[in-house]
């Protein structure tokens, strides 16, 4: 009998609370390869708590997360996922290209074509020397993701991507979505509901119910 592939992230049982109030769980998902799962709920419902405890940047109250069936390490979450953050994280005194080539070298990879190539496909041609903390809520939104494609991590962790993004951004993150999906990569994608989803085949985990459905 063949033996099924491990997923990409699995949870088993996930569980966080915050002074003694539980936020979310008990949650049990899975992701593979080619699949996107999006994680619903509404302001305060814990969707970047969540995704912070997946990216190992708050540790669970119990439960496991496993990584291509390993128990979860900072090595092996480096080598798979990439974490789009509510925050974006740039240096605001550096510039557009200066941040998006730090993110690069981090994530091994140093091609000036592909940092240009990033930048026009991101909206942001003519900005490449704007400070990003010159930058507007959706252009640093952009930025933000386009240093998520400057590494070709398998797992996009993805906080409210669409926020701050006008329709034409929102379009472009959909298809981004669709892309990485299509080449074998798999996203976990926060949002409180009120855009259209990648159209690529969606589970979505609401996390009040508890529960993920096709
Ligand atoms: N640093 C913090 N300290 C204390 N409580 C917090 C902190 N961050 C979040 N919370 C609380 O945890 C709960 C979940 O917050 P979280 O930010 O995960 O929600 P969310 O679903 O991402 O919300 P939103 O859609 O508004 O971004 C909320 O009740 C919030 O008030």
């Amino acid at each position: 009998m063949p033996v099924a592939a491990a997923a990409l992230i699995e949870a088993d049982a996930l569980c966080f609370s915050r002074n003694e109030e539980r936020i979310f769980g008990p949650l049990d998902f899975r992701i593979d390869a080619g699949e996107a799962l999006l994680v619903k709920g509404d302001n305060g419902a814990g969707k970047t708590t969540l995704l912070r405890v997946l990216a190992g940047l708050l540790p669970p109250e119990s439960g496991r997360i496993r990584l291509q069936g390993e128990d979860f390490g900072r090595d092996g979450f480096v080598q798979l996922a990439a974490y789009l953050g509510h925050r974006h994280g740039h240096k605001a005194e550096l510039t557009v290209l200066q941040n998006l080539r730090f993110s690069a070298a981090l994530q091994g990879r140093h091609d000036e074509a592909l940092l240009e190539r990033l930048i026009a496909d991101c909206g942001l041609a003519g900005y490449e020397d704007t400070p990003a903390g010159k930058l507007s809520a959706g252009q640093n939104k952009r930025l933000s993701l386009a240093r998520l494609q400057a590494g070709e991590r398998p797992l996009w962790l993805m906080d409210e991507p669409y926020a701050n993004l006008d329709l034409a951004g929102i379009a472009w993150v959909n298809a981004l979505v669709q892309r990485h999906i299509e080449s074998g990569g798999a996203a976990l994608i926060s949002t409180h509901g009120a855009y259209a989803a990648p159209a690529v085949p969606v589970r979505t985990l609401d996390i009040r119910r508890s529960a993920a459905h096709g």
